[in-house]
């Protein structure tokens, strides 16, 4: 071996090979000189005694791993899996660690903990209880079922804790049981879960549901309703009515408090924990909030839980929502941006010529219970219906009465709207379901609107010609083109209701009210006579209920809440009948519209006899309103058609002004010519004069 050496040295090229034999030579001999110092002669001993001692440890360790291989069964579960959570629950329900003698002491809700032994709980102040929890510690042995030693260590890294367990057994089964035991208690225990920000073994559901979509109405209603939320420990304290939260049911709190946004909370729905975070969407500068969301993730591996969940949520929304009607409404960007709950108008309270609401109410039934019929005769599934007629009538009452009638949304479109073109109309179209109400209010204004009314007389200018009316343009970016194409779409071929109302039927285009678009057209008129009978039928019902021994019977509206109580009128139910009989006979029929009529008789709530004693000066005043605003009108039409026409003046004067400049023949017939082009022609020359005017006719 030396040898081997002394010839590898020699073939490197700085030393001859003498030199290196010579070098080793004196190594060797040094090393022979030190070892005959006895000091150093022990630490040698001491090297390789010690290299003998590790050696055989580290083999010993081998071997008894070799053999726990045989006898020990190991399983280690990291911070952040769902089986940590298991074993981490299993064990404190088991109190495995009230023996140990190292504690980190936290301040905690004590009522909450799953091993009570290890809170100093009792009091009941509120304030947080001081909780023992086991720090890192030494394995504890754990006899498990009275029949398996376990070993639990717990080891912390990079503020993540691992679990090992170390079950001294030959079989595997026993630590399955363990586990399989630790997950059934973990699944029905009542304490929530942690909060997951990541599913690390993809193994949970998790669901979005965007503010943009409908499932997030229904959601978000759902979840206010249950008071599943009520869990939850960060809250949002809200003076808006409208927010989700709580104390909704007493109208008299002032704040609610709402869940808070953007952290996550754990609630257990129908024994299945879920974690529910609330994204809040971000509001631009028209004050518009989109982007929010709401992420529910279950603790389940079951897609029909998820299914259940949501369809619990739809039919909770579209049950709540019987009693009441929700409006879809548009954004300034036209899409579908908010959706507001109105209670539900009873059909009864619409007051219109017998028959009409009836009939409205039967068509619209048949029509979505035919819808086999439509398929079968290849029919488009749709039907449109046009109220037209005198403002404040009941158009859009009709329509909100038979949405709620009829258990159907209405998506709500004014085309006047900012943002609603012909493409974001189609749009918005697109995106509506498939049995709901489309309601597109005041649809002339898609129309070249006029100024005055046709019956109104004629302006006449200073020389008494008629002055021409000026075109207003539509207040509306949709053309006819465009709705007639809406209207028409294949996507409105789905069991859609679509009602549109008008004040001036005469504006709107044939082609948009012909059948197939509009199937059925219903006029709403002034009151009738019969119409004034209703509402003061309404407005003062007869009541036999509030009968009591101070009169025969006691008719109209009585509120005792309001303070100090209106005094009850005593009307039998006959007196009650002439006086609107009386009131009826008293007001012109269509004359009034019954908006009109209705503010009137608010202001005699509870007096059925001093509405009637004062409706004639209220008609009179009415009438005075009504010639002062058209006295106004026609002021105003007389100054600005006296403004056209001065302003008209002067640009005449300016374009004559200006022809003179150039020698053109004004609009006028006035012919202005070039004078130094005309002396040119003659060969004169008139050096004082630069422009003459030969003004004719
Ligand atoms: N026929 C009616 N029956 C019951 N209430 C009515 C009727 N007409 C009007 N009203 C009442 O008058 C108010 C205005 O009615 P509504 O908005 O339905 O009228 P409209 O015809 O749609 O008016 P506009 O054409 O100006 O939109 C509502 O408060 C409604 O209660």
């Amino acid at each position: 071996m030396p040898g081997t050496v002394v010839a590898a040295v020699q073939r490197l090229p700085l030393l001859s090979g003498e030199s290196w034999k010579r070098l080793i030579r004196a190594l060797v001999l040094l090393f022979k000189r030190s070892l005959e110092n006895p000091q150093v002669a022990e630490l040698f001993r001491f090297i390789f005694l010690g290299t003998i001692v590790e050696t055989s440890r580290v083999i010993g360790v081998k071997m008894v791993s070799f053999v726990n291989s045989f006898f020990l069964v190991k399983a280690s579960f990291k911070q952040g899996e769902l089986s940590y959570e298991w074993v981490s629950a299993y064990l404190e329900q088991h109190k495995v660690w009230n023996k140990s003698r190292t504690f980190r002491v936290i301040a905690r809700n004590g009522r909450n903990i799953t091993n009570r032994d290890m809170a100093l709980a009792g009091n009941e102040d509120g304030y947080p209880d001081p909780v023992y929890e086991p720090s890192v510690s030494e394995p504890e042995l754990f006899w498990w079922r009275g029949r398996h030693w376990i070993t639990i260590s717990k080891d912390e890294k990079e503020g993540a804790s691992t679990l090992t367990l170390q079950v001294w057994s030959r079989n595997r089964s026993v630590l399955d049981e363990f586990i399989k035991e630790a997950r059934e208690q973990y699944k029905t225990s009542q304490t929530p879960p942690p909060r997951i920000d990541y599913d690390w073994s993809q193994s949970l559901i998790v669901a979005h549901f965007n503010q943009a979509d409908f499932s997030y109405d229904w959601v978000l209603d759902y979840l206010q309703s249950e008071n599943v939320m009520a869990d939850a420990n960060e809250f949002t304290v809200s003076t808006k009515q409208n927010d989700v939260g709580w104390n909704r049911e007493d109208p008299n709190q002032l704040v609610r408090y709402v869940p808070s946004s953007n952290t996550k909370q754990r609630l257990c729905w129908r024994g299945n924990w879920m974690q529910v975070e609330f994204v809040i969407g971000y509001e631009d500068s028209n004050g518009r909030t989109s982007g929010g969301s709401i992420n529910i993730t279950l603790h389940s591996t079951d897609r029909t839980l998820l299914t259940t969940f949501i369809d619990a949520a739809r039919v909770h929304y579209t049950q709540a929502s019987i009693s009441r009607v929700t409006v879809h409404l548009t954004d300034n960007y036209g899409s579908w941006a908010r959706a507001v709950t109105k209670n539900r108008r009873a059909f009864s309270t619409l007051i219109l010529p017998t028959g009409v609401k009836e009939t409205l109410l039967a068509d619209a039934k048949e029509f979505l219970a035919s819808e086999e019929w439509y398929t079968f005769a290849g029919v488009p599934h749709r039907r449109g219906y046009l109220l037209y007629g005198e403002p404040g009538t009941g158009k859009s009452s009709t329509i909100h009465a038979i949405a709620g009638e009829l258990g159907l949304e209405i998506y709500f479109i004014s085309l006047a709207a900012p943002g609603i073109d012909d493409y974001t109309l189609g749009r918005l179209i697109r995106d509506t379901p498939s049995r709901c109400i489309l309601l597109i209010e005041d649809i002339d204004c898609a129309f070249p609107s006029r100024e005055e009314d046709e019956d109104e007389e004629p302006l006449l200018d200073s020389k008494g010609n008629p002055i021409p009316r000026e075109p207003v343009p539509p207040r509306s970016q949709v053309t006819l083109a465009g709705l007639l194409n809406v209207l028409d779409s294949v996507a409105s071929e789905e069991g859609r209701l679509t009602f549109a109302t008008t004040n001036h039927i005469e504006a709107l285009d044939p082609a948009l009210i012909r059948p197939g678009r509009m199937d059925l057209k219903i006029q709403y008129g002034l009151a009738t006579t019969e119409q004034l009978e209703q509402m003061f039928d309404r407005f003062y019902p007869y009541n036999a209920e509030l009968a009591d021994d101070a009169g025969p019977a006691i008719g109209c509206y009585y509120d005792s809440s309001v303070a100090p109580p209106l005094p009850r009128v005593r009307l039998s139910a006959e007196a009650l009948l002439s006086l609107g009989t009386q009131f009826a006979a008293a007001v012109p029929p269509s004359r009034y519209s019954i908006a009109q009529l209705q503010g009137y008789l608010l202001s005699w709530k509870n007096d059925p006899q001093a509405a009637l004693a004062g409706v004639g000066g209220w008609m009179e005043r009415q009438q005075r309103e009504k010639q002062e605003i058209e006295e106004m009108k026609k002021r105003r039409r007389r100054e600005a058609a006296a403004r056209r026409e001065a302003e008209e003046r002067l640009e005449r004067e300016e374009e004559r002004r200006a022809a003179r400049g150039s020698g053109q023949a004004s609009e006028d017939g006035e012919v202005v010519v070039d004078s130094k082009k005309k002396e040119e022609d003659s060969g004169q020359t008139s050096p004082g004069l630069g422009v003459q005017e030969i003004v004719t006719g």
